[in-house]
């Protein structure tokens, strides 16, 4: 999808749900090729060849070099290699149907300021013949690689990692640096996938908030504390929840080493946590969310808006569910009147959307 047909997508969606919302024009990436700071790539064998790629869309047949123009160069010379080398080194490849074979697939991690690289290899079974092998291999070709782990999934699953993966080699993390701020990233969080177009979102955010240094910041579905990272210098306080345990273990330590003494995290699920808040009458100036595609729940935006928070900024990579949630927000007195977009996965049919609401007069 080019960025006109992203923006008329959005623009059919807001007034087919009869919103009065103005949608702004996209902001562009600089960089929409080679971008993607995160990639997963399956293996199959053709011939007795064996091939790396993506899988096609809804199903699971490997499409060879899939993916590549969208991935950066040391991303696709770190696969070229591993693909060698699990040729040379005879590693079999998982099969579905009969759970047998090693390989799965391969997860790569790239720091786009700090270059440094992670790899994961999602094997069937805690047996991975030539390990040691192939580690040495990989690092004495690519110095970037500072860390290697092992995920084991044996299971009937189309989720690639589901447990802690451990670590073969390095201490199981990247740094990168991102709104000026050290983020340390394991394999299992969510860290956006395009680090400059992250930049200009939450450079958006902040635009938007327009903070005093006074507010209180409550920023759910957090993450590893990026969005809460990159506003802490300018509010009072801000806490991040997120569901995901181990995001929440390095976002304090994203917090401690970025010297932001003003940031607290909780892991627990944002709508139980805003029902307690709700409970508990604890308020918050500004209240930020930003869920994963299936956006938030009623029970979510019901609790938040009845804390009266002066500002609400949603983030949404998925505008079905944002249009959805839009029109919930409205009927609770929360309304928007300007989404704008960030093209953060150029050349695909994604899109990003932020917008921020306030207390609607009428109420
Ligand atoms: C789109 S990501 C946003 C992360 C972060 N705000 C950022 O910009 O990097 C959504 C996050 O919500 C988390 N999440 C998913 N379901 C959740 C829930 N029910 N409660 C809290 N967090 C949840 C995911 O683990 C993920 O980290």
């Amino acid at each position: 999808m080019n960025l006109k047909q992203k923006q008329d997508m959005v623009e059919e969606l807001v007034n087919k749900n009869h919103l009065p919302i103005e949608v702004g024009p996209i902001h562009s990436a600089a960089l929409d090729k080679h971008y993607r700071n995160k990639v997963i790539v399956a293996f199959a064998k053709h011939k007795g060849v064996v091939y790396a790629g993506q899988y096609a869309p809804h199903s699971h047949r490997v499409i060879k070099d899939g993916g590549r123009s969208l991935q950066p160069k040391i991303i696709n010379d770190i696969i070229d290699t591993i693909t060698e080398l699990v040729q040379s080194m005879k590693i079999y490849l998982y099969n579905e149907q009969t759970g047998t074979g090693v390989l799965r697939h391969v997860l790569i991690r790239w720091g786009h300021a700090t270059n440094e690289v992670m790899v994961v290899f999602v094997t069937g079974t805690n047996i991975f013949p030539s390990r040691k092998n192939m580690i040495h291999a990989l690092r004495n070709k690519h110095p970037e690689i500072k860390t290697i782990l092992q995920e084991v999934n044996g299971r009937k699953t189309s989720v690639v990692m589901e447990n802690k993966p451990m670590v073969l080699y390095g201490n199981g993390t990247i740094d990168d640096i991102l709104c000026g701020k050290k983020i340390t990233i394991p394999a299992t969080a969510f860290y956006q996938i395009h680090s400059q177009q992250c930049e200009v979102l939450y450079g958006l955010a902040k635009e938007k908030l327009q903070l005093t240094g006074k507010e209180t910041i409550l920023d759910t579905y957090c993450g590893l504390g990026t969005i809460g990272l990159s506003l802490a210098d300018a509010c009072k306080s801000a806490m991040g929840v997120e569901i995901n345990k181990e995001a929440i273990h390095y976002a304090k330590i994203n917090a401690k080493q970025n010297h932001m003494k003003n940031m607290q995290f909780v892991d627990m699920d944002a709508t139980a946590f805003m029902m307690e808040a709700k409970r508990y009458h604890h308020p918050y100036d500004v209240i930020v969310l930003d869920p994963p595609r299936a956006g938030t729940t009623q029970q979510f935006i019901y609790a938040s808006t009845s804390l009266t928070p002066k500002k609400i900024l949603y983030i949404s990579c998925d505008p079905r569910t944002l249009v959805r949630d839009l029109k919930q927000f409205r009927r609770a007195g929360y309304v928007t009147d300007r989404l704008d977009l960030v093209d953060m996965f150029p050349r695909t049919e994604h899109i990003e959307s932020i917008c921020l609401l306030t207390r609607s007069k009428r109420k």
